[in-house]
């Protein structure tokens, strides 16, 4: 049977940069299973720094906004987030008694990471009204305290304690949260105080990440879908801590903004497969240093400008006819191991070019004998070998960036290619657009093998992709190094 997917209502103020507010709630209600629903509240310019202003629409116009949804969608659950002023919790609140959804959580927003503050020191008392309303209410440490009428907990008794007092004092489940603590672990609780069991708590590794922005928005709109399926609160803050866990440790990778930057939100979906994305390009820009490196390489810089030593620049090539061997034998390999015949005819003819076009351009330099393989040469096909027998996977991963850096590589060598440039021959073989053409075709096999791979052997391809990588930076490297 098919899980029906709740209908889930965000109803709070904005972020630009989609970290927090509604943009973050639509992505976390969307990435643990649900149908995500926005009613804006406030539009605030801000970003991963910090708030810069904020723009309150009409109270009416809210009540529009609550209205066109409520008339038309049946709605499973509801999560609240930045209410802003007394007029907009009002309207909040009458909406919420009208219509009763069977789940609410709200997210009494107050304060920012940044410290900027989001809800006006005169709606507090507003605000500590509205909690009944809800079935679960999701403060961080600074809220707990607005909440308790008290001073910030500055322990985990303390704001269990807090945790406790509002929940016996509202009549409300409280999702008590430690992220503002210090420690090695952060610790969580849902406390109910008309509950048997009272405290409940959830512990997980604290993630070692300035990507914090829009975690407690995050959280409590995961919270909100799982409990229109579950429930179960502690079921439903259980499973979305996992989520929000694995979304935190991939937030950095983002690299959105200067400031907080958000969570991950899909990560887990991403790296399990269940959503397309462009593997390769990420492990592309993952190799940003090696390839930096080899463009400042004296070797290429050298090439380019046409004041590279002739020694040297043969004793690369001499070396590069020893590669091509191996790396015609590795895609020969690989060919075999295909089960796509496209992807067979696609390697066994870049191995017969290697062998046949390439070959013949370096033998037309260094007279076509054969020389001593240098230990980098060697380590190189040893390790294009060792990957082809791990698996197909691990083979087109490794040979991908000798297409791929080369091609990069070539483009710009081929700028340089005037009428009298001593390497012109060579420097125009690399810019030919069909050597482009081969790489962006094996790159889109490796990014579909990637694709279809399960997270440990995509895990490999990218070890076996990157290693290619520097031993493509060494060789070039290796003809001017002492
Ligand atoms: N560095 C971290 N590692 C793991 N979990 C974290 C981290 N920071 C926050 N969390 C979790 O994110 C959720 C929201 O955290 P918190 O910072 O307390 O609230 P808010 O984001 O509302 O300020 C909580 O479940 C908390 O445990
Ligand atoms: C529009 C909007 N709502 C809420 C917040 C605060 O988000 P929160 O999840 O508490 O995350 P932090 O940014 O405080 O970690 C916000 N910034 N904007």
């Amino acid at each position: 049977m098919t899980r029906a997917i709740p209908r889930v209502l965000s109803i709070a103020g904005t972020d630009p940069t989609g970290g927090a507010g509604i943009q973050a709630d639509l992505k976390s209600i969307a990435a643990n299973g649900g149908y995500g629903m926005a009613v804006v509240t406030a539009l605030v310019a801000q970003n991963t720094q910090g708030v810069r202003s904020v723009h309150t629409p009409p109270a009416a116009f809210l009540r529009e906004q609550l209205e066109a949804v409520s008339d038309d969608v049946a709605i499973d659950a509801v999560k609240i987030g930045m209410l802003g002023d007394v007029a907009t919790i009002e309207v909040v609140g009458e909406w919420l008694g009208r219509v009763r959804p069977r789940v609410v959580v709200l997210d009494p927003v107050m304060v920012a990471t940044s410290g900027d503050r989001l809800l006006v020191p005169e709606a507090e008392q507003a605000l500590r009204e509205l909690l009944p309303s809800a079935g679960l209410i999701t403060p961080n440490v600074p809220e707990l305290a607005v909440l308790a009428d008290e001073e910030p907990a500055r322990d985990w008794d303390a704001v269990v304690a807090q945790a406790l007092a509002v929940s016996r004092g509202w009549g409300v489940a409280v999702l008590a949260k430690g992220g503002h603590l210090d420690g090695d672990l952060v610790h969580d609780a849902l406390v109910d105080a008309a509950a048997d069991v009272p405290v409940r708590a959830l512990v997980a590794p604290r993630v070692d990440t300035t990507a914090t922005h829009g975690t407690g928005c995050s959280l409590s709109s995961a919270v909100a879908t799982w409990q229109a399926s579950e429930d179960d609160w502690f079921v439903s803050v259980d499973r979305s801590k996992q989520w929000l866990t694995e979304s935190l440790r991939h937030g950095a990778a983002l690299r959105v903004g200067e400031g907080h930057g958000p969570v991950s939100h899909f990560a887990g979906l991403w790296s399990r497969g269940g959503v397309r994305t462009d593997v390769t390009g990420e492990w592309w820009e993952r190799i940003a240093e090696v390839r930096a490196g080899t463009d400042a390489d004296p070797f290429l810089t050298g090439l380019a400008a046409g004041t590279l030593p002739r020694g040297a620049f043969t004793e690369y090539l001499a070396q590069d006819a020893e590669y091509l061997h191996g790396y015609a034998e590795v895609l020969s390999a690989a060919s075999a191991l295909a089960a796509d015949a496209a992807e067979r005819a696609f390697w066994s003819k870049g191995a017969a070019e290697c062998l046949e076009e390439e070959l013949r351009l370096h033998e037309s330099w260094t007279g076509g004998g054969r020389v001593e393989v240098s230990p980098t040469c060697e380590a190189y096909v040893t390790h294009l070998r060792s990957s082809v027998e791990a698996g197909y996977a691990e083979g087109v991963a490794a040979v991908l960036p000798c297409y791929w850096m080369y091609a990069d590589i070539g483009l710009r060598l081929a700028a340089a290619a005037t009428d009298e440039h001593p390497y012109r021959d060579w420097l125009v073989t690399y810019g030919d657009p069909s050597f482009a053409e081969a790489a962006a075709h094996a790159r889109a096999i490796v990014e579909r093998v990637a694709r279809d791979a399960d997270p440990a052997t995509r895990e490999r391809m990218w070890q076996a992709f990157r290693t290619s990588a520097q031993h493509e930076r060494a060789f070039f490297a290796a003809p001017l190094t002492p």
